[in-house]
């Protein structure tokens, strides 16, 4: 377990001093997979370097596995650190070495035999993908294998912590989706702890399953991924889900009326969550209340086994009936809007 207690940094320049954290608490249990987002500047570097005392916290705890990593000597630090992967945004290989010999540095650095260091190298290729790539040097490869040589080289010394700063930022989509399936894999087969940062919420919901979000050096919030995306009035939030209204059709916008009147339907957006379900949405509507409908624009995500997003619905039915079921929404809490009537 990693307990971070209210750590705060300040930065000194020239005449100036910046808070770049202040007094941020986290924990991250055994196991996790744990984002922090936030936007440009609001500390998520300054913090994740803070785990692993590459920048000293003015005060505060980083407590792992017992023991506070605020108080140890340099040399104590150095050992420490071993047993904590960091990769970054911009892979930090070694372009003179090939990509065995950036795998295998952190290895001859802790004076491992030749043997072992071959044994556990191609071990590495083999996990991350790069068999066929061992002999080649880091120019020749593309950013996402690059990261996968990062990646490799930070788990040479099998880490219990691996640290990622904003590891996919430099990647396109599909490298992105690939490298964050080897961290998940890494995770689950290996049992290693990730602790990453990012400002992508696509990031985020692809692999963690707790988030805090970080903002102008302090942390707004925390919880498991459903109670963070599921939180849309934290404007924070709601900017990295970009939860913008549904446009509605052309042909339809432009008949829409904003009060109710004979021969128009009601257009309702509704809102999905873990409470309620696409199935269960549309088995309201047309098997308990009988009421024909138009699905005009979904929305959908999956987050472990609860849904997420938003449906535009045309409700068709009788007034009465589509006034029912939209009254069985507020009591029942299904968060929902009429967008007008066509
Ligand atoms: N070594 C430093 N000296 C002075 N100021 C610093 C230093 N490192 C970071 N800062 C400042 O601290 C603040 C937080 O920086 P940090 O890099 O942690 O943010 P971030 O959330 O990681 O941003 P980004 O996503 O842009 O990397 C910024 O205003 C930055 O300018």
């Amino acid at each position: 377990m990693i307990e971070i207690k209210n750590i705060s940094k300040t930065f000194h320049q020239k005449k100036q001093s910046f808070k770049a954290l202040d007094n941020v608490s986290l924990t991250i249990e055994k196991g996790d997979i744990v984002g922090i987002i936030g936007f440009s500047g609001a500390g998520k570097s300054t913090l994740i370097r803070t785990v692993n005392l590459l920048e000293k916290p003015d005060n505060g705890e980083i407590i792992i596995n017992g023991k506070d990593f605020t108080t140890l000597n340099s040399k104590q630090l150095a050992n420490e650190r071993k047993k904590i992967g960091m990769i970054f945004q911009h892979f930090n290989l070694l372009s003179s070495r090939t990509v065995f010999d950036n795998i295998a540095l952190p290895l001859e650095l802790d004076s491992v035999n030749k043997a072992e260091i071959n044994k556990k190298v191609n071990e590495l290729l083999k996990i991350v993908g790069l068999e066929e790539k061992a002999n080649d040097y880091p120019k020749s490869l593309s950013g996402g294998q690059k990261q996968r040589v990062a990646i490799a080289r930070a788990l040479a010394n099998d880490p219990y912590l691996l640290l990622c700063d904003e590891a996919t930022s430099a990647l396109d989509p599909a490298t992105t989706q690939s490298i964050l399936q080897l961290l998940r894999d890494i995770n689950q087969r290996l049992g290693i702890t990730i602790l990453l940062i990012t400002h992508e919420m696509e990031v985020i919901k692809t692999v963690c399953n707790h988030v805090a979000v970080i903002d102008k050096g302090q942390l707004l919030i925390k919880g498991t991924l459903s109670e963070i995306v599921s939180n849309k009035e934290n404007p924070i939030i709601k900017q990295f889900l970009k939860s913008g209204v549904m446009t509605i059709p052309q042909e339809l916008n432009k008949k829409l009326q904003k009060e109710p009147k004979d021969g128009l339907f009601p257009l309702v957006e509704v809102e999905l969550n873990e409470q309620i379900s696409v199935e269960e949405l549309l088995s309201i509507v047309y098997d308990k209340y009988k009421i024909p409908y138009k699905l005009l624009k979904a929305d959908v995500e999956y987050l472990g086994d609860s849904n997420f997003g938003k449906l535009l619905l045309q409700l068709q039915g009788e007034d009465e009936k589509n006034q029912q079921a939209i009254y069985y929404f507020n009591q029942n809490k299904i968060q929902n809007t009429v967008r007008g009537y066509a």
